[in-house]
């Protein structure tokens, strides 16, 4: 019912436990005796007992019909054991499948463990199971009943048989003749879907970042596009649906409507009253339910199992070896291979990458200036910052610590302007925040938080995003001077479409830090920016955006933030301190505190910094 990958993959597995499967047979033929035998049992009582007067001889066919119904009830509980010694094992084999594909990319050189992809594919793999059960539950159960009622049909009244049969395999025909389309359908809606999940996710993770860059307008109609796409996915397939009940109308339905019809004619033949009510018994609960199961079934469960086994088979590699030989060549996982071969070509080094238009300059306003800040969440909250005033000079590099929940993120988004005061003003180098519109807010700060936005397009859209006009040698520059070299080169280029979804927390923070270094704007902020960074390179973001020129604050994430730093904000309690990382080594207790916490943890970073 799909690709040649699942037909293979299902009639392997139902071959390798054909035991299993001719169990499943044999209790499924018990448990349609009620099927094969209700109507003949009906027709019986009928004829033999209630119209001939022998009201006992007619319950004693009944009664022979409900140990019938108590046989097939037994064995259900059979045909549900047998399902599992079928079902379970090839779970077992998806799923080792699964986590031997996931070690292999997670063991050859270069590789990653990717925990996320691993759970996703280990939940379509119990979304397999179920489905693989529900599909053979109903496929076995529809051979077994439609069987088994036209078997006893045939014996009742043969002429009915052929009667019943006719519009039964048409309603069939046209399910079958729908299927591949219903599949290509389920394929594009599961598409659709997880498009959309995936743009909405990252919209959402990075909405800090979407308005410090004043990109809502792409950004909404980016995942605009994706709502129509999986609407449009979802339409077509109740469209889809509609020949499901064409089918369960002509095979399920028109027998009925046949019988019924032809009632007073098929009794002038001298077919009993019995016989005729014993045929509708056949139709009505055994081929009836049993063709509307199998084409629900099929047309949902099963579209499911052929959609998700073929995503599985794609996505994990085929059985073989567990391991690689060592001399695998690196790679991503996650990523595309380049589409070119894609060395960043050497420039300038990179104290030349272009810094500096706005060098500082003496009578300079300062780059910010807040006055008697106070802020709350909430009307009855605590104020986050109460009475904050603060100056950072034009050209100055501050970094802002203090403990978690302190309001460092807070203030971040008050000096951007992405959040109001209560009372109190913020000014960047001399214009105040508050009624600046947004496009003029974006030249003069950038700021950069920490769940970076990355959207499908180009890697250089990307870069470009805040500096439209930047020409590749300034965007390649501003590449290697952030060490972004790599990543850009791995990616494929300037050129190269991006995959947001292929990239790695750090990777997409690498491409937010290389967007706000080419940005027009004099003051940077660096809102743990770059937490996902490994130390070197967090290290080399921030020496490069000190020496960009202009004015750098940086919520730190480490230490080595703090010492690179010219100033350091401290919030110690209610009131922060701000001064050299020495002097607030003897002046701050929180200081000391946070120092000798993140000590522990990485050893302090007092390379000096090339500014002026
Ligand atoms: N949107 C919000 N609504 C209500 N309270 C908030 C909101 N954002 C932050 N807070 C609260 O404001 C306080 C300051 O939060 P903020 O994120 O500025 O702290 P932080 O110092 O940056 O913390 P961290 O280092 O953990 O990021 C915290 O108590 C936090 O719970």
């Amino acid at each position: 019912m799909s690709g040649p990958g699942v037909r293979r993959s299902t009639w392997a597995a139902l071959r390798a436990r054909r035991r299993a499967l001719g169990r499943l047979a044999a209790w499924s033929a018990v448990e349609a005796l009620p099927a094969l035998l209700g109507g003949v049992l009906v027709a019986r009582a009928v004829d033999r007992g209630f119209l001939a007067g022998e009201f006992r001889t007619g319950l004693a066919w009944l009664a022979g019909l409900a140990a019938a119904v108590l046989v097939g009830a037994a064995a259900t509980g059979q045909v549900y054991r047998s399902l599992g010694a079928v079902v379970e094992p090839f779970r077992d084999e998806l799923a080792a499948r699964v986590v031997r594909g996931a070690l292999h990319d997670a063991t050859r050189a270069g590789g990653r463990a990717d925990s996320a992809t691993v759970a996703r594919l280990t939940h379509q793999v119990e979304v397999v199971r179920d489905t693989f059960g529900g599909l053979l539950l109903v496929v076995r159960g529809f051979l077994f009943t439609a069987g088994a009622a036209l078997l006893g049909l045939l014996a009742l009244a043969p002429p009915l048989a052929g009667a019943v049969a006719a519009p039964l395999v048409v309603g069939l025909a046209v399910f079958g003749a729908s299927l591949p389309a219903m599949v290509a359908h389920q394929r594009a809606q599961v598409t659709a879907g997880e498009r959309l999940g995936r743009s909405a996710a990252s919209a959402l993770a990075g909405h800090r970042d979407v308005v410090a860059c004043g990109a809502q307008e792409r950004v909404v109609s980016d995942v605009d596009r994706r709502v129509t796409a999986q609407a449009d996915a979802e339409r077509t397939l109740a469209r889809m649906a509609a020949l499901r009940s064409l089918s369960l109308g002509v095979g399920g339905w028109l027998p009925v409507a046949v019988l019924v019809l032809a009632a007073p004619w098929l009794v002038r033949q001298g077919l009993s009253a019995g016989a005729v009510l014993g045929a509708l018994v056949y139709v009505t609960t055994g081929l009836q339910p049993a063709l509307h199961a199998v084409v629900q079934g099929v047309g949902g469960g099963g579209l499911r199992y052929a959609v998700t086994l073929g995503r599985i088979l794609r996505t994990s590699p085929p059985p073989g070896p567990a391991l690689p030989p060592p001399s695998t060549p690196p790679s991503r996982p996650a990523a595309a291979p380049p589409s070119r071969p894609a060395a960043v070509p050497a420039g300038p080094s990179p104290a030349a990458a272009g810094p500096a238009p706005w060098a500082a300059a003496v009578g300079d306003p300062p780059a910010v200036a807040l006055r008697g800040l106070t802020f709350r969440y909430g009307p009855h909250a605590r104020p986050v910052l109460a009475d904050l005033t603060l100056t950072v000079a034009a050209g100055d590099h501050l970094a802002v610590v203090g403990p978690s929940g302190a309001g460092k993120s807070t203030l971040a988004a008050l000096v951007a302007g992405l959040a109001s005061p209560e009372s109190g003003t913020v000014h960047l180098a001399g214009v105040p925040v508050d009624g600046t519109p947004p496009e003029a807010l974006a030249r003069l700060r950038v700021l950069v938080p920490q769940e970076a936005y990355v959207r499908t397009g180009s890697v250089g859209d990307n870069l470009r995003y805040l500096h439209a006009d930047a020409d590749d040698a300034t965007v390649l520059a501003a590449v290697r001077t952030l060490g972004a070299g790599p990543l850009v080169a791995r990616l494929g280029g300037l050129d190269a479409e991006l995959d947001p979804a292929a990239l790695s927390a750090g990777e997409r923070q690498l491409v937010a830090a290389v967007r706000a270094y080419l940005a027009p704007a004099p003051l940077v902020i660096l809102d743990e920016a770059t937490c996902h960074l490994d130390p070197t390179l967090e290290a080399t973001v921030e020496h490069a955006f000190a020496r960009r020129g202009g004015t750098l604050v940086v919520i730190a994430h480490r230490i080595s933030s703090a010492t690179r730093a010219r100033r350091v904000l401290v919030f110690d309690g209610d009131r922060p301190l701000v001064g050299s990382h020495d002097d607030l080594l003897t002046r701050s207790t929180t200081y000391r505190e946070l120092v000798g916490h993140w000590e522990d943890v990485t050893p302090p970073d007092r390379v000096p910094l090339g500014r002026p």
